[in-house]
Formats: structure tokens, C-alpha cells, sequence
């Protein structure tokens, strides 16, 4: 007992630092109650911003960066008049030059004398989390307060939004979170605002999805050539596509047949992509706008409960990538878990064609009746019968236990990121052209006039070129990208999402979780 006294006698006796100035021993009435705030500063930085008031020259504190310093200190709040900083009076200074004094020491005490603000605003803050829907940096935003507080961005990335206060300026983490301290970032009237003035500065901005259609038109003319092929050799297409058709008819697996693999369906899609007026059924209005629109995309995490129906798994890639391939292969693996959506045909069956099999045979005014009445995920023209696939055949399988596996054309995937569907989109990418060309020596591509032939290096350069117009207008809706270099690497990882996809938590977007009026 007697050395704990004493142990507690000796410590009350020293000092430790910062030594505090002394009070002054008369205090004037009228002056404003300061306060001395010292923080001790490491390599972080301080968490606060400043801004000077044009009139009076005096300097307040801007706002706190939740989770820094400052802000962990609990001393120092928005509104709060500096009055010096380590002993130098900072009034009429500019904000830059408050700054230099506090990095004059670049550890150690920084002591600031400041008035408090006398009603500080209470903030009920919720916390919430968004997916960036664009790409943002602060380094070449010259309207941000602090680009050293700012905090860069790209689309797909997973923000908490932290702060709200300021009707510009958000503060944000980025998942998964790696800093305690929040950045700055533009709220989403911001960057809206942003968005749209960068979009009129520019002196030709083609929209979005006209540049797409444009780079489309060249392709027509090529397309056009191929289809005077098609008609000076229409019977040997025709043989062709029956001996394909055949094929595609058999599986690896007796007595299951895979609908959805036709070449009539995968090359309806395609040439629907490819027309100037695109007769699929086109989200692109929504797609495209809601980036210009919405920059952010509230989301919540999400786990599917075994007994709701499963998410439907959507692939997206450039064609010729390996879409269908790796389709077909999770759908045989386990046909009794996987399947693909049956398409809808306004063609009259073959001989040995079943409705409900190979396609649901539809007469055109039904077909016209389905896609007035937006039934169709997406559908298209090809040799002057339609095909689609309806968002029913989807709700079939999702109905019948098993997971829809869909490939889908990159403009619609608003159109299954639905609290109906769910989708988790899987991007398949090309790998670097090497690999390519290692990888694909024995493969073949379906063309719109050869059924089969082996790719040339000018496919794989189309191929690259088309994936990265898809990845820089559409990656912010990816959960899941696969390189598909090694093929029975792609299925391993296919796989493993998929079960990601139906098991673990995932971000969604919150209005599946709670939709609203619009969704
Ligand atoms: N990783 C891979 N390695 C080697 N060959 C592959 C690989 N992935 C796919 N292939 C082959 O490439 C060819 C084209 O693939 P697939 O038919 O799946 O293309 P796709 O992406 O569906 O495009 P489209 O719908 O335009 O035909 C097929 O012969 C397929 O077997």
C-alpha cells in the first residue's frame, strides 16, 4: 500500500508535456471565452479544413474530417473562429498561409487559440453506402476545398457515405476500409452538376450510346458485305445452320436438351446491337442516363434467404469471348442446379422441334402484344423472324428451384438488375492477345456467314476493342469479372461466384431491398 502512494506521489509530481501558457491573471469582460486546443500531430494529417471569411479576414474551421485527427481529438468543430496557430495570429491571413504555419512543424504539439462556436449544429448523421457509378479524382478538380483531403474514386467501388452536412461536399471510405479517415468527395447534386458541364464543354460529346452505334455503323458496312454472301450462298447457309442447329440440339448429357444456344438467337442479338435502329428491346435510355444522372448508386448488403428463389446469373462480354462457352459448360456440370431462359421464335418449328423446348413458337402478334407490353429482356430480328427472351422464361426456371444462367447484350443489364431478377453479372474479359492467340489455336468463331471458323488475330483485336468499349461504359454494374484465359480455370471461378452469388452477403442496389415507386 505504502509504494503504491508513493508510486502515485512521484508521477503527480512531474510534468509532462505540452506545458500550457499561463492563464493570464485578469481576464477582460468583454472578450470571448477562447480555448487553447493542442494536438499532437504524427504523419497523419490534421482532418481539417479551413476557410477565411472575404470580409472580416478571420479564419474559421470548414469542416472535420470524420475519423482524423482533429476529429478524434473531440476539441476542435466546424465553425470554430482560429484566432493563432503556435503563437502566430492568423487573422487576414490567407488560408494557404494558416496552412504553411501548421506544416512548419511537421510533428510535435500544434497548438491552436480559438473562440468555439457557440450553438454547434446538431447532425443526426445516418450512415449510408453507395457504388460509384463514375469515375472521380480530386487531383484534377480544381472546385475542391482540399484536394489533400479529397478522395479518388472509380466506378464500381464501394463508398460509406460518412458525412452529409455539406450540401457539396460528402465525406466518404472506401470499402474495403483501409484508413480511419474519411475523404472528401462531391455530393451527387455536385457531381451531377459536374457531369453535366464537363458534357456541354465538350465541343463534340457524342452521347454515350451514339458513339457505340457509330462505331456500329462501320461494322454494318462489313456486316453488309457478309449478308450478300448470305444471299448468293443461301442454301449452303441454310444447310449450314440446320447441321449447327442438329448440333446444338445434342448435349454432352443424355436426354437433356440446352436451349438458348442457337446460332439464329446469338446471331439475332448480336445484329440487333448492330443497327442504327437497334429493334432489341433497348435499356439504354436508362443505362446511359443514369450515369449522367445518378453518379451514385445506393446499396446495401445483401443475402439471398435459402428459401427466396435464386439470383439469376447474367454474363456479359464482346463476342467471341467465351460467353456461351462457359454457359454451356455450367449449365451440363449440373443441369439439375443450372439452366439456361427457353427464347421465344416467331419462326415455324422443324420437324423436329418442340414449343417449350427448343423455343416457345409464337405467332408475330403475340411476340408484338409481349414486347409492347415490355415482357422481353431483350429481343431482336434475324432473317425475318423474331426471337427474345422473356422475362417470364427467366421467372420459369428461378420458379422451378434451379439458377437462370443468361448472357445478355452489355445495354441491357439495367434490365435484370431488378428486385424481380437480381442479377449478379459476371464480365467475361478477353486476356492479353498472347494468350489469345496460345489459347484459341483449336477454336472456331460463329460468324454471321461461317458457322465455324478458326479466329484471325484482326477477332481477337475486335474482340479487345469491343471489351473495352463495354468495360468503359458498363463495369460499374459488374460483380464479378473473369479473365477467360485457361477455360477450365474460367469454369473454376464461373462456379465459385455463382455460389458467391447465391450464399454470401453481396452489395445490391437498396431499391431491390426496399423498392420505391420507381423501381
Ligand atoms: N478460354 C478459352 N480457351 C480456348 N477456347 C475458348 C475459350 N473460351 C471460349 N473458347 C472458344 O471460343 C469460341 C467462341 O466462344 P463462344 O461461342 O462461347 O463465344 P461467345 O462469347 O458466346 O460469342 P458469340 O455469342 O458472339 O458467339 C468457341 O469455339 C469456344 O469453344
Amino acid at each position: 500500500m505504502q509504494a503504491l502512494l508513493s508510486a502515485h506521489d512521484t508521477v503527480a509530481q512531474k510534468d509532462y508535456e505540452p506545458v500550457l501558457p499561463p492563464m493570464p491573471d485578469e481576464l477582460p469582460d468583454e472578450e470571448e471565452a477562447t480555448r487553447i486546443v493542442c494536438l499532437v500531430k504524427n504523419k497523419q494529417p490534421l482532418g481539417a479544413t479551413i476557410k477565411r471569411n472575404d470580409i472580416t479576414g478571420e479564419i474559421f474551421v470548414a469542416r472535420i474530417i470524420h475519423g482524423g485527427l482533429a476529429d478524434r481529438s473531440g476539441l476542435l468543430h466546424a465553425g470554430d473562429r482560429i484566432i493563432e496557430v503556435n503563437g502566430f495570429p492568423v487573422d487576414g491571413m490567407e488560408p494557404e498561409q494558416v496552412i504553411q504555419v501548421v506544416q512548419a512543424r511537421p510533428h510535435g504539439t500544434i497548438m491552436f487559440k480559438v473562440i468555439p462556436i457557440t450553438e454547434r449544429p446538431i447532425h443526426n448523421q445516418t450512415m449510408f453506402y453507395v457504388r460509384a457509378m463514375t469515375d472521380y479524382s480530386p487531383q484534377q478538380d480544381s472546385t475542391i476545398p482540399c484536394a489533400d483531403a479529397g478522395m479518388s474514386f472509380k466506378k464500381g467501388d464501394i463508398l460509406e457515405i460518412v458525412d452529409q452536412t455539406d450540401a457539396l461536399w460528402w465525406q466518404a471510405k472506401k470499402l474495403p476500409c483501409s484508413s480511419a479517415c474519411a475523404g472528401l468527395i462531391p455530393s451527387t447534386s455536385l457531381l451531377k452538376r459536374k457531369q453535366r458541364e464537363f458534357w456541354w464543354s465538350q465541343p463534340y460529346q457524342p452521347h454515350v450510346c451514339m458513339q457505340i452505334l457509330s462505331t456500329v455503323d462501320e461494322e454494318e458496312d462489313l456486316m453488309a458485305i457478309d449478308e450478300r454472301c448470305v444471299e448468293a450462298d443461301e442454301e449452303a447457309f441454310e444447310s449450314e445452320e440446320l447441321r449447327e442447329e442438329e448440333d446444338d440440339f445434342s448435349s454432352n448429357i443424355e436426354g437433356v436438351y440446352l436451349a438458348g444456344f442457337r446460332r439464329s438467337i446469338r446471331l439475332c442479338r448480336r445484329r440487333s446491337q448492330s443497327t442504327t435502329q437497334p429493334s432489341a428491346h433497348i435499356r439504354c435510355p436508362s443505362s446511359c442516363s443514369s450515369v449522367l444522372n445518378n453518379p451514385y448508386e445506393e446499396v446495401v448488403r445483401y443475402q439471398r434467404h435459402p428459401e427466396d428463389t435464386h439470383r439469376i446469373i447474367a454474363l456479359i462480354g464482346s463476342s467471341g469471348v467465351g460467353v456461351n462457352e462457359l454457359r454451356r459448360r455450367l449449365i451440363e456440370m449440373n443441369p439439375n442446379v443450372f439452366q439456361g431462359a427457353i427464347p421465344h421464335t416467331t419462326r415455324s418449328p422443324r420437324g423436329y422441334e418442340e414449343s417449350g423446348r427448343e423455343y416457345y413458337f409464337t405467332s408475330r402478334e403475340i411476340f408484338d402484344h409481349m414486347v409492347y407490353n415490355n415482357r422481353f429482356l431483350e429481343f431482336g430480328e434475324y432473317k425475318g423472324n423474331l426471337y427474345g427472351t422473356s422475362i417470364d422464361a427467366v421467372k420459369d426456371v428461378l420458379n422451378s428451384g434451379k439458377i437462370c444462367v443468361v448472357d445478355i447484350e452489355p445495354n441491357v443489364v439495367q434490365a435484370v438488375r431488378t428486385h424481380e431478377l437480381r442479377a449478379y453479372v459476371v464480365y467475361v474479359k478477353p486476356p492479353p492477345l498472347e494468350r489469345l492467340r496460345e489459347t484459341r489455336q483449336d477454336s472456331y468463331i460463329t460468324t454471321n456467314y461461317y458457322v465455324n471458323r478458326p479466329f484471325t488475330d484482326e477477332d481477337f483485336h475486335e474482340m479487345e476493342e469491343s471489351a473495352r468499349k463495354i468495360e468503359a461504359q458498363y463495369w460499374q454494374f459488374f460483380d464479378q469479372v473473369i479473365v477467360n484465359d485457361e477455360l477450365q480455370d474460367s469454369c473454376v471461378q464461373l462456379l465459385t461466384a455463382v455460389r458467391k452469388a447465391q450464399d454470401e452477403p453481396q452489395w445490391v442496389p437498396a431499391c431491390w431491398i426496399r423498392p420505391t415507386a420507381e423501381s
